[in-house]
C-alpha cells in the first residue's frame, strides 16, 4: 500500500504459486486480494538479497532457524525487523536476542522490534491500527517508522527494546487466560481483573528484565493486551476458550492449526520468574493449567483465595535509559 516492491518467503510452493498467480493467502487471508506488488518466492536468497529492510514475522519457535537462513543473504545496510512475539524456550532470550546470536558481525542497531495491537486480519482491510518499533538506535526505528507508516497504519518509535518484545510475548499468556474466562462464562468482572493484575505482572517482570515501566501503558503493554483479550481474531482468546470446554492442550493446538505463542511464553515466563523473582500469581495458574492438568475452576479458586494484599503493581526501579 505504500509503494514499496515487496518479496515475501515462505517455505510453501503452493503458498507461494497462490501469492504469485491469484493474489491471494486464503488460508490466513481469506479472499483478500493482496497488492500486485506484493511477490513471493522459496528462496532466501532472491528474497533478502538486495533488500533495504528484512522482516521476519514467524513463530518464535522458528526464529533462530530462520534467522540463520537468512544470515548469508543480508545487506550491510539493509534493517533487520521481527514482529515476532514470544521467547525461545530452552535459552528464554529474547527474539532480538535471538538475531543478535544469528547475525554475528551486524550491528545490533540494526535490528528492530514491531509490536503493538495488530491483527492481519484487520491491517488487510485497512482498519486503522497503530503500532510501536523499537530500536537501540533512533535512526533504524525511523527507517521502520518510514517506510511503513501511511493513513490506517500509524507507526510510532521508542528506545525500548526489552519493554516492547516482553509486553508482546506476555501478553499472550493472559489472553489464553482471558478465553478461558469467558470460555467457564466468568463475565467482564473477570476478565477485567486478568487484564489489569496480568499488566501488573507483565510490567514486574518487564522491568526485572530492564523494560521502562511506561511501555506497559503503551500500544505493545495495554493495548496489545485490550486487543488479544477481546478480538474474535484472537488466536490465544480462542485457545483459552476451548481449554474451558474441556479440550486437552494437544487437541486445542492442532485444531487452531495456527502458532498459539501463549503456550510456550507460559513456560518460558515461568521460568523467568523465578530466574528473575519476580511474583506472577496468574502465569503460575495457567502453567499448572496447561502443564501439569490443574482444574480451570480450581486455578480460579486459587487466585481469588490469594493472601490479600494491597494493589501497588510492585515494580522495581527501572535502569534503561533512552535515546539522548
Ligand atoms: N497474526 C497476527 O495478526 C500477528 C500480529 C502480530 C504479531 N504476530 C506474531 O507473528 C508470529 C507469527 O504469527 P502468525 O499469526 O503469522 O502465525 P501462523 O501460525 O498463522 O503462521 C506462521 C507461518 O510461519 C510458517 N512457519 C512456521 N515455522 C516455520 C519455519 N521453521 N520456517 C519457515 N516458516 C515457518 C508457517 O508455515 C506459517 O505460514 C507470532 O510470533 C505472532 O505472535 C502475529
Ligand atoms: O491476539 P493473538 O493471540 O491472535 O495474537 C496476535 C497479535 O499479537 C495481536 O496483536
Amino acid at each position: 500500500a505504500n509503494g514499496h516492491e515487496v518479496l515475501l518467503w515462505s517455505r510453501s510452493e503452493d503458498q507461494v504459486r497462490e501469492i504469485n498467480t491469484e493474489r491471494r493467502n486464503r488460508r490466513f487471508l481469506g479472499e483478500a486480494v493482496l497488492s500486485e506488488q506484493i511477490r513471493a518466492t522459496t528462496s532466501m536468497q532472491e528474497a533478502a538479497e538486495g533488500a533495504k529492510a528484512v522482516f521476519i514475522v514467524a513463530p518464535s519457535s522458528a526464529m533462530r532457524e530462520i534467522a540463520s537462513q537468512l544470515r548469508p543473504h543480508l545487506g550491510p545496510e539493509a534493517i533487520l525487523v521481527h514482529a515476532t512475539k514470544g521467547f525461545e524456550t530452552g535459552t528464554l532470550k529474547r527474539m532480538s536476542e535471538v538475531l543478535a546470536d544469528e547475525m554475528q558481525g551486524m550491528d545490533p542497531a540494526r535490528i528492530v522490534v514491531l509490536s503493538g495491537p495488530s491483527h492481519a486480519e484487520e491491517v488487510i482491510q485497512q482498519c486503522p491500527t497503530t503500532v510501536v518499533v523499537a530500536s537501540q538506535d533512533k535512526e533504524a526505528a525511523e527507517a521502520a517508522q518510514a517506510l511503513l507508516i501511511n493513513p490506517y497504519f500509524r507507526v510510532y518509535t521508542t528506545p525500548d527494546v526489552v519493554g516492547i518484545e516482553v509486553g508482546g510475548a506476555l501478553k499472550n499468556i493472559i489472553a489464553l487466560g482471558a478465553g478461558l474466562s469467558d470460555g467457564l462464562g466468568f463475565g467482564d468482572n473477570a476478565k477485567a481483573a486478568l487484564m489489569t493484575r496480568g499488566l501488573a505482572e507483565i510490567a514486574r517482570l518487564g522491568v526485572a528484565m530492564g523494560a521502562n515501566p511506561l511501555s506497559f501503558a503503551g500500544l505493545a503493554g495495554v493495548g496489545d493486551l485490550i486487543v488479544t483479550c477481546t478480538s474474535k481474531h484472537s488466536r490465544n482468546w480462542r485457545a483459552g476458550s476451548m481449554l474451558a470446554q474441556g479440550l486437552s492442550l494437544s487437541e486445542v493446538l492442532s485444531r487452531m492449526g495456527m502458532v498459539v505463542e501463549g503456550v510456550k511464553t507460559t513456560q518460558a515466563a515461568h521460568k523467568l520468574s523465578r530466574q528473575y523473582g519476580i511474583e506472577m500469581p496468574i502465569t503460575d495458574e495457567l502453567y499448572l493449567l496447561l502443564f501439569e492438568g490443574k482444574e480451570p475452576r480450581s486455578a480460579v479458586e486459587d487466585l481469588m483465595g490469594r493472601d490479600p494484599t494491597h494493589e501497588s503493581v510492585q515494580v522495581a526501579e527501572s535502569t534503561r535509559t533512552g535515546w539522548n
